[in-house]
């Protein structure tokens, strides 16, 4: 044996694979005799040694993550709501074949207990019509996606995209047909908690859902049904055993009928839009996270330098306790949003992705800086990055708050501050388009596209329509929410906004 494995030559090319597998081919050379073969037989007789490539695979060895597969970390704005992840549905589990046990008919000559044995025998669990009722195997588990509160980004899933619900168990047998068989257990549902207003759909495109509110929920893919199970009995009682259950196998081809049945297998887009009534919008550090953090619970990162805000913050706004009845009216939720700067739409900054997320607002909420160098010009750079988004943002009813007049700079110039901002823009028409209704079936529209096709119809658009063409703000308030000054009047303007746009 030594010496056959010394003449083995072996040559093994590695192969470190992309996907992290390692596969490896290996020639391996070792005298013609000892691997006969009719065509090497033909071949020249001087030629000693014979190739053999011998194709190997081993099992997935786990490699360091490659530094591209944690940019979701390092970036996180560019991966927090949307994401493509595999669902597998457990598949069933596998019935059973079985035989019946030879049952004599008790005979006279056998005592009581043992006559009550061989009937007991016989008691399998019975159908209504008299026929036996055979194990079947468990269903496998189904994967259900639904809305939780709890969850505030996608984030997660990039860690983790595929997701295999468990196999329904199967008949636990000894082949032999008994009266405490049991089917085989049912696997647990897989159930995905993702963000409220999450949308999902298959990968191709496929609208699925909008998980919009808590509980919301849908079944992405189906577990496989258990596979039933077989009585092998022999030919002769074949005829006899039918009217006892039709289960019965005729050949082995029938046996594939116990296996249980695969799972659904899908690929599913997530993408998360922010539900939210009320959007804060403004450049990076005019205070959209302090007045959040000012009016709700919220506690986003403040901090004096631009992009703080990465990802959407959202914060409670609790109904006004004075207005009665009407009070949970103006009940609402709010996002701050990560600032926008010009250019934005060119990819500046943060970018523009986030301009999705004021898709389902009924109100905006522009910050400005008002001690800022030129607040106007901030104000208006802001709202061309909204047209340039999407141009419907426009016709929705929003406030503009000037911030920081706690700031000697800020307070002088409000009221001259407070008439230029109002003069951008025309009166509000009763009959223009509610923007909110919009909401639902823009949904259904592929994400990309629909940004892509309003923003070239804005470039369009917007030659026509100047922003002083648009609909003036609901209200202008000077406040500075760092030291609370005049927030309770920008609160009652927010509120009276919010039931006006019910
Ligand atoms: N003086 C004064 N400073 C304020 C006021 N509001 C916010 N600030 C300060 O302005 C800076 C930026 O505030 P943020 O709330 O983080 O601003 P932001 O708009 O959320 O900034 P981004 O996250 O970059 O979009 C912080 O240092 C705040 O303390 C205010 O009313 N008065």
């Amino acid at each position: 044996m030594a010496s056959m494995v010394s003449h083995w030559s072996s040559f093994l090319n590695l192969n470190f694979t992309n996907d992290s597998s390692l596969s490896f081919s290996s020639t391996l050379s070792c005298p013609r005799q000892q691997f006969p073969n009719s065509a090497s037989q033909k071949r020249n007789v001087n030629e000693n040694y014979r190739s053999y490539t011998v194709k190997c695979a081993l099992a997935k060895t786990r490699m360091p993550p490659s530094p591209a597969s944690d940019a979701y970390i390092r970036e996180p704005h560019k991966y927090f709501d949307e994401v493509v992840i595999t669902v597998r549905a457990g598949d069933g589990g596998h019935g059973a074949v079985l035989s019946i046990p030879n049952q004599k008919a008790p005979s006279k000559s056998q005592g009581k207990y043992d006559r009550d044995k061989t009937k007991k025998r016989a008691s399998y669990k019975r159908d209504f019509d008299g026929s036996i009722i055979l194990p079947m195997g468990g269903h496998g588990g189904d994967v259900v996606i639904y809305a939780d509160e709890s969850k505030d980004s996608l984030l997660e899933f990039h860690n983790k995209r595929n997701h295999k619900a468990k196999r329904g168990g199967n008949v636990d047998s000894m082949g032999v047909l008994t009266s405490h068989m049991q089917n085989g257990a049912a696997a647990p549902t897989l159930r995905i908690p993702v963000p409220l207003g999450t949308v999902v759909k298959l990968k191709r495109g496929k609208f699925l859902a909008d998980l919009a509110n808590q509980g919301d929920e849908i079944l992405v893919a189906r577990g496989g049904q258990g596979g039933i199970s077989l009585l092998d009995v022999p030919e002769h009682k074949r005829k006899q055993m039918t009217t006892l259950s039709t289960n019965i196998m005729r050949d082995d081809t029938d046996k594939v009928l116990s296996f249980g049945q695969s799972g659904e297998e899908v690929s599913l887009q997530l993408i998360l839009r922010v539900v939210a009534d009320v959007g804060l919008v403004g450049l990076p550090n005019a205070g959209k996270s302090t007045l959040l953090a000012a009016i709700t619970h919220a506690k986003p990162d403040i901090a004096d330098y631009p992009f703080t805000t990465l990802m959407p913050n959202l914060g409670r706004l609790d109904g006004d306790p004075s207005l009665g009845a009407d009070k949970y009216s103006s009940e609402a939720t709010l996002a701050d949003l990560p600032g926008l700067i010009e250019g934005a739409h060119l990819g500046k900054g943060l970018g523009r992705n986030f301009l999705r997320h004021l898709r389902r607002t009924r109100l905006l909420v522009h910050v400005v800086d008002a001690a800022a160098e030129d607040p106007v010009g901030d104000y208006r750079t802001v709202k061309e990055e909204l047209r340039m988004y999407n141009p419907e943002y426009l016709d929705r009813p929003y406030l503009v708050v000037l911030n920081k007049i706690d700031k000697p700079e800020a307070i002088d110039r409000l009221p001259t501050l407070t008439e230029e901002i109002w003069k951008i823009g025309c009166e509000r028409i009763s009959s223009e388009p509610d923007t909110r209704s919009g909401v639902a079936e823009s949904i259904s529209v592929d994400e990309s596209q629909n940004s892509e096709l309003s923003s070239g119809l804005s470039a369009k658009d917007q030659k026509v329509k100047e922003l002083e063409e648009y609909p003036r703000p609901l209200a202008v308030v000077g406040v500075s929410v760092l030291k609370g000054i005049k927030v309770n009047e920008m609160l009652k303007e927010i509120r009276a906004a919010l039931r006006e746009s019910l």
